[in-house]
């Protein structure tokens, strides 16, 4: 028997999500999700395919916790870590900087690169660093693999990539746009080229995920071409708790005139600012209810939101020259109608249009949302970084025992 099963591990700042998939068919094993680690509502879902859900409520304190709790919920249903059956662990990190353009096997030296890194991603990189740490403590003959948000932007042209600064002091610091959420973008623009009936290298594409985290892709022929998160996935859209775009020169002034120092304005700037900042809250379930009730300031934020993103969406059609469709995914984005509905209104002269009938539909496939007689089309499509994450660590685990 070949091991041919593969744990995915996402862990983000404050949860960890996971999958068990068996890669000879691409069936989901089990599912879950860790929330609010660190605090004292910490919750694990977990969901195996041969049983009903389970739930454990009560503090995690941290991801290596996490991580332990995950691995007994599995053990409990027969799919433990200890598995001859696991053939690897694949792992989401955020940065991968410049180095890593490709799935790569973790070992020390990959390992220290990724600490290098955390502070152009002090959000994410730690929380990634311990879920690798903690697997191979658990597992340690297994390949374990690192995926890179970063990844699939490394294709951008300088143009798009380099900061109209100093190019010794931006070369010195390694000052450049990286991009984040690239798993997605990749996953996305080609399930999208499929929606259409088309190859991914026939397509150019604006992807849109909006998450908590958000960033949108400009996709030509299936490389990314520029995309809105920058060093850090700090920049560009308007976010659950992050600021996006704003004049650098916010920053001096805070500390000049307001007396922060710079880890408090980090601090503003990626955990009180976006949504949370606008109006309170993050979550846009909650906004829409607040909006729909009549309330100003929830009603402000939505609207900051979309004009940011509608700029992202005119300045990547501008980029492409031409767009054969916009792709919506991620939390907001597959679930939020009323995002896709007053993002795209008004840009009927760009070809774009949403049909509110096909809008208003849920569901878990990719899906046109767009009327049939339109020149751009518009689409959900529903992101899957952890099968994404899967599929590429197989192929380097099989693929090099072959040459082996
Ligand atoms: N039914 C829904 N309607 C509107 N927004 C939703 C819905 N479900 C989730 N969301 C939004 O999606 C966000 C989470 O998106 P997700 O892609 O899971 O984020 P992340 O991976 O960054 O944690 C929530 O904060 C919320 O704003
Ligand atoms: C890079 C990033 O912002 O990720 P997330 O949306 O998971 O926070
Ligand atoms: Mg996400």
């Amino acid at each position: 028997m070949t091991a041919s099963r593969v744990l995915v591990l996402n862990s983000g700042s404050s949860s960890v999500k996971y999958q068990l998939l068996d890669m000879r068919d691409g069936g989901r094993l089990a599912v879950g999700l860790v929330e609010r680690i660190g605090e004292e509502t910490s919750r694990l879902k977990h969901t195996p395919a041969c049983g009903e859900s389970r739930e454990r409520t009560g503090p995690i304190a941290d991801h290596d916790a996490a991580l332990k709790a995950v691995a007994e919920e599995l053990a409990a249903d027969g799919l433990g870590l200890d598995s001859p059956e696991l053939a690897a662990i694949g792992h989401r990190v955020v940065h991968g900087g410049k180095h890593f353009t490709e799935p790569t096997v973790i070992d020390d030296t990959v390992l220290a690169e990724i600490e290098r890194l955390i502070p152009v991603a002090p959000l994410h990189n730690p929380a990634n660093l311990t879920g690798i740490r903690t697997a191979r403590a658990l597992r340690p003959d297994l390949p374990q693999v690192a995926v890179f948000d970063t990844a699939f932007h490394t294709t951008m042209p300088e143009s798009a990539a380099r900061y109209a600064i100093d190019v010794e002091t931006a070369d010195a610091h390694r000052i450049r746009r990286y991009g984040f959420h690239g798993t997605s973008h990749a996953y996305v623009s080609r399930a999208t080229a499929k929606l259409l009936g088309k190859a991914p290298d026939e397509v150019n594409v604006i992807v849109l995920h909006l998450g908590n985290g958000a960033s949108a892709s400009a996709v030509r022929a299936g490389r990314c071409v520029d995309t809105s998160m920058g060093l850090t996935p700090l920049e560009g859209l308007v976010m659950g708790t992050r600021s996006g775009d704003m004049d650098p020169a916010v920053i001096f002034h805070l500390m000049r005139v307001g007396g922060m120092s710079a880890d408090e304005i980090d601090t503003l700037l990626n955990k009180k600012s976006g949504l949370i900042g606008l109006c309170g809250d993050n979550d846009m379930r909650e906004i829409r209810r607040r909006v729909d009730a009549g309330d100003e300031r929830a009603k402000l934020a939505f609207d900051i939101y979309i004009h940011r993103l509608k700029k992202y969406i005119g300045a990547y059609y501008a980029v492409l020259g031409r767009v054969d469709a916009v792709a919506f995914t991620a939390g907001v984005g597959e679930n939020a109608a009323p995002v896709r509905e007053a993002a795209v209104a008004g840009l009927e002269e760009l070809g774009l249009a949403v049909d509110a009938e096909r809008n208003a539909v849920r569901g878990d496939e990719p899906r046109l949302i767009s009327p049939d007689d339109a020149r751009v089309k518009v689409a959900v499509v529903p992101t899957d970084e952890e099968m994404e994450i899967a599929t590429q660590t197989y192929a380097l685990v099989k693929g090099s025992e072959n040459l082996t």
